[in-house]
C-alpha cells in the first residue's frame, strides 16, 4: 500500500536549497508549498492545514522555532523537521523538546529527508486519528466499551434495549470480556443513570458475609453491631445492583435473592421490619451457569429468574478485528496516565496481537499495552518489544511446509492461500505483506486458482 500523500510546507531563506527540497518531496508524490521567510511561512500555516513542515532554524525575523511554536499554539498537529547549520545541534535538541520530530543537519542529505520524512508523516497519521479517538473518548462516559465488530454492535445494541425496562439480566462471557462495562453501559442508559451503580462481586464473600452485604444487619443482631448497618441492596435503591461472579454465590445467598427478585422485599440480618427498594439487579458469570444447575450447584428456578435476558459477550479472539482499535485506545489511555510520549504499535506488531488468542481477554490485551508504554521508549513499538509469550505463540502457528522438490510455482501458491488464510483475507493488507503490489496478487490468484 502506498503511503498516503501529504500536504507539506519547506521553509528556507537559502532559495536553491527550499527548490531542491521541494522537488524531491514532490516526486515522492507529496503536494509541497515553499516559503523563502518565516513571516510568509506563518501566513500560509494560518491559510492551509498541512502535515509536515521542514523548516530551517535560522532565518532573519521570523525563525523556525518561533514558527513551530506558533503552530503549536494554533493547536495543529502538524509536524515539524528542523534543519540546522552542522555543528549548531544544541538549537536543534532545544528544538525537539519544543515537540519538533526531528532534525537534519545542513548540508541536507536527500536520501535521509525522504526517510525522516515518511516517519514523520506515518507518526502524524497516528497523532491525526489518535485527536479524533481522544474526542470520541471525551464525548462518550468513562470506561467506555469499545468494539467495532459484528459481535460487539450485537451486545451494545441488545445492551441499549434492555436499557428501556427494569428487565433482569445475565451477562455471560470468559474473564476479562467487558461484562462489567455492558452493565455499566445498560445503567447509564437507562432511567436510573443519575442512581447508584452498585457493584458486588459475590466470589469475594463468604457465605456467612454475603447475608449481611447484600442486606445488611440491624441494631443489635449480634455484638458490636450498634447500629443499623445497609447493605448494597439499599444503597442501590433507585439504581443498578451488579452482581458479579454470581455463579459462585453459595446456597444461602441464592435462597434469599431469589426472594428479594420475587417479593421486592427483604429483612435486614437480625431486622424484623420487611425492607422495599427499588433496585434493578444485573448479574454477570465467566462459568456456564448452566452446567452448575445441571451438576446441582445453582438452584434452577433462580437460574431462569436471572437470565430473563441473557447477554454474551463474545471472547476477544473471536472479534481480531476490534484489536487494533483497542490497543488505540488502551495506548491513548497509558500515555497520558503515565505522561509519556505518544506512540503506536508497529503493522507487524498489531498483526501478532490480532493472531494471539489471548486466554484473559481485552484484561490481557490492556495489561500488554500498558506494560509496553511504560517499557519501551519507542515511537513506534516492533515485534521484538511485545512479551515473549506473543512472539512464542505467533512463530509455533505460523509455519507451514515448504517441501524440497517442489516447484517455486506450488510454494508461492501455498504462501498466497496460507498469507491469506491465517494473515489477514484483505486483499490489500495481503499484498503489502507479501511485498507485491494488489494488482500482482489479484494476477497471480487468477493464475493459481484460487480465486473463489
Ligand atoms: N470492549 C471493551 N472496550 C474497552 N475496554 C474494555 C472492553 N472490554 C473490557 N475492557 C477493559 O478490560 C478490563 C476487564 O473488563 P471487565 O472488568 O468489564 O471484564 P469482566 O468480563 O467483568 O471480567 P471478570 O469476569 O474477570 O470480572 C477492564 O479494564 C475494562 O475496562
Amino acid at each position: 500500500m502506498s503511503e498516503p500523500k501529504a500536504r507539506i510546507l519547506v521553509v528556507d531563506d537559502e532559495r536553491a536549497l527550499c527548490a531542491g527540497i521541494q522537488e524531491a518531496l514532490q516526486r515522492e508524490g507529496h503536494q509541497v508549498d515553499a516559503a523563502n521567510d518565516g513571516a510568509s511561512a506563518l501566513r500560509l500555516l494560518t491559510q492551509k492545514a498541512y502535515n509536515l513542515v521542514v523548516t530551517d532554524i535560522r532565518m532573519p525575523e521570523l525563525d523556525g522555532m518561533q514558527l513551530l511554536k506558533a503552530a503549536r499554539a494554533r493547536g495543529r498537529d502538524t509536524q515539524f523537521i528542523l534543519m540546522t547549520a552542522f555543528g549548531r545541534v544544541e538549537t536543534a535538541v532545544e528544538a525537539m523538546r519544543a515537540g519538533a520530530y526531528d532534525y537534519l543537519t545542513k548540508p541536507v542529505d536527500l536520501k535521509r529527508l525522504r526517510a525522516v520524512v515518511a516517519k514523520a508523516l506515518e507518526l502524524q497519521t497516528v497523532v491525526a486519528e489518535n485527536s479524533e479517538l481522544r474526542q470520541r473518548l471525551q464525548r462518550a462516559e468513562p470506561g467506555l466499551l469499545l468494539g467495532e465488530s459484528e459481535p460487539m454492535r450485537k451486545v451494545v445494541a441488545m445492551a441499549e434495549e434492555v436499557a428501556q425496562s427494569d428487565v433482569t439480566v445475565l451477562i455471560e462471557g470468559e474473564s476479562g470480556t467487558g461484562k462489567e462495562l455492558v452493565a455499566r453501559l445498560i445503567h447509564t442508559r437507562s432511567a436510573r443513570a443519575k442512581k447508584p451503580f452498585i457493584f458486588v462481586n459475590c466470589a469475594a464473600l463468604t457465605e456467612s458475609l454475603v447475608e449481611a452485604e447484600l442486606f445488611g444487619h440491624a441494631k443489635g443482631s449480634f455484638t458490636g453491631a450498634v447500629a443499623d448497618k445497609l447493605g448494597r441492596f439499599h444503597l442501590a435503591d433507585g439504581g443498578t445492583l451488579f452482581l458479579d461472579e454470581i455463579g459462585d454465590l453459595g446456597a444461602k445467598g441464592q435462597g434469599d435473592l431469589l426472594r428479594v427478585l420475587e417479593d421486592g422485599a427483604f429483612r435486614m440480618v437480625g431486622g424484623t421490619e420487611l425492607q422495599r427498594v427499588n433496585v434493578r439487579v444485573i448479574t454477570a458469570t465467566n462459568k456456564r451457569l448452566q452446567e452448575a444447575v445441571a451438576a446441582g450447584k445453582f438452584r434452577e428456578d433462580l437460574f431462569y429468574r436471572l437470565q430473563i435476558v441473557p447477554i454474551t459477550v463474545p471472547p476477544l479472539r473471536e472479534r481480531a478485528e476490534d484489536i487494533p482499535l483497542l490497543i488505540d485506545a488502551f495506548l491513548e489511555h497509558f500515555v497520558q496516565k503515565h505522561k509519556r510520549r505518544r506512540r503506536r504499535l508497529s503493522t507487524e506488531a498489531v498483526q501478532v496481537c490480532r493472531r494471539f488468542p489471548w486466554p484473559g481477554n481485552v484484561r490481557q490485551l490492556r495489561n500488554v499495552i500498558e506494560r509496553l508504554v511504560v517499557t519501551s521508549p519507542n515511537a513506534v513499538v516492533g515485534v521484538e518489544e511485545l512479551p515473549d509469550f506473543l512472539v512464542a505463540h505467533d512463530r509455533s502457528t505460523n509455519f507451514f511446509t515448504v517441501r524440497v522438490g517442489m516447484t517455486l510455482a506450488e510454494a508461492e501458491k501455498l504462501l498466497i492461500r496460507q498469507t491469506l488464510s491465517q494473515l489477514t483475507s484483505n486483499r490489500e493488507e495481503a499484498a503489502q505483506a507479501l511485498g507485491i503490489s494488489r494488482r500482482t496478487l489479484q494476477y497471480k490468484l487468477k493464475q493459481y486458482g484460487l480465486l473463489e
